[in-house]
């Protein structure tokens, strides 16, 4: 039996300029798909927009989910939207909720921002580069020893504008982010996926429902996209087996290609980037999430657990 869909849909999300304009593309379409649905934005500051230390001090990456998910739980809101990127794959959703459906997915790549337009391999010695993820740290480490990364936080607005006000030299970004927030005029170089492989979950949103909401669900997951499903999948499922935290440099891409094959190519670093263990796999008759794990099992064969284990966090 199909349900009617809800009359109003109340969204909750961070409430930064890119979370919110996340929202947006939501009730786009939404409202493409339901006209008669009418929707309400409920915009939350999580733990993470809040503090601006270290994330490793704040329970790490659910920093910025735990008040969305609250939200979510409590009925104050009926479907959040987060990048996939900032919810934690080394435990499950909160019990009693459910992701609907994972929305096309935008650019995976990095960008350097730098004001007068150099490419990373321009920078000069000691170029100061803002960016506290441990991911870009340690694959910059590895490349580009003579640059010098400098502790960076706050949302994508705040950074650029610490970059203008002189507090570092360049910036690492997110294009999708940037493209979300209207400001890709900034970028002076799109990095390939091989010179700074992407974060689980790069560039794709996840609306996220109450399990027992069957209508909503049923009303959102039309906007699911089956080829980036897939790939959030076999990222989140390596993510998982591998029990990153939030000071593990794990970089991973999962790619459905012009043929339908999945492949996932991974990555762990060292802190400083001396070492770096890779793993390439094509799922072949493998589900997504059997893909994961085998990607995950083979870089713990090459040592990732002990890389793991032994940073601080
Ligand atoms: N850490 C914040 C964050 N969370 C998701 C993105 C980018 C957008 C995405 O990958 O969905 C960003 C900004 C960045 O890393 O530059």
């Amino acid at each position: 039996m199909r349900m009617s869909a809800p009359e109003l849909i109340r969204i909750v999300s961070r409430d930064s300029p890119m979370a919110l304009a996340q929202v947006e593309r939501v009730r786009a379409e939404l409202a493409a798909l339901h006209p008669g649905v009418r929707t309400e934005v409920v915009p939350v500051r999580t733990t993470g927009d809040k503090w601006l230390g270290d994330l490793s001090q704040v329970e790490g990456k659910g920093a910025f989910t735990k008040e969305v998910d609250a939200a979510l739980l409590s009925g104050e809101a009926d479907l959040a939207v987060h990048c996939v990127k900032d919810v934690p794959a080394d435990r499950p959703l909160p019990a009693g909720t459910v992701f609907a459906a994972f929305l096309k997915r935008d650019d995976v790549r990095d960008a350097l921002v730098h004001p007068d337009g150099l490419t990373l391999d321009e920078l000069p010695d000691g170029t100061r580069v803002g960016t506290s993820s441990v991911r870009r740290v340690a694959q910059l480490a590895a490349t580009h020893p003579h640059l010098r990364c400098v502790p960076f936080r706050g949302n994508a607005n705040r950074r650029l504008a610490k970059l203008a006000a002189g507090e570092a030299d360049a910036l690492l970004l997110a294009v999708s982010g940037l493209e979300r927030i209207g400001r890709t005029d900034v970028i002076s170089e799109v990095l390939s996926t091989e010179t700074m492989t992407p974060p689980i979950g790069a560039g794709i949103l996840a609306l996220q429902c109450r399990e027992g909401d069957r209508a909503l669900i049923e009303a959102v997951s039309a906007l699911g996209d089956p080829r980036t499903h897939r790939e959030a999948t076999a990222e989140r499922m390596f993510l998982h087996v591998l029990q990153g935290h939030c000071n593990s440099p794990i970089a991973g891409h999962a790619q459905v290609d012009r043929s339908g094959e999945l492949s996932l190519r991974a990555c762990v670093f060292t802190p400083d980037g001396k070492v770096r263990l890779n793993a390439h796999e094509w799922a072949g008759r493998l589900d997504p999430a059997t893909l994961g794990t085998s990607v995950a099992v083979a870089l713990l064969r090459q040592g990732a657990r002990e890389i793991i284990d032994g940073i601080a966090h």
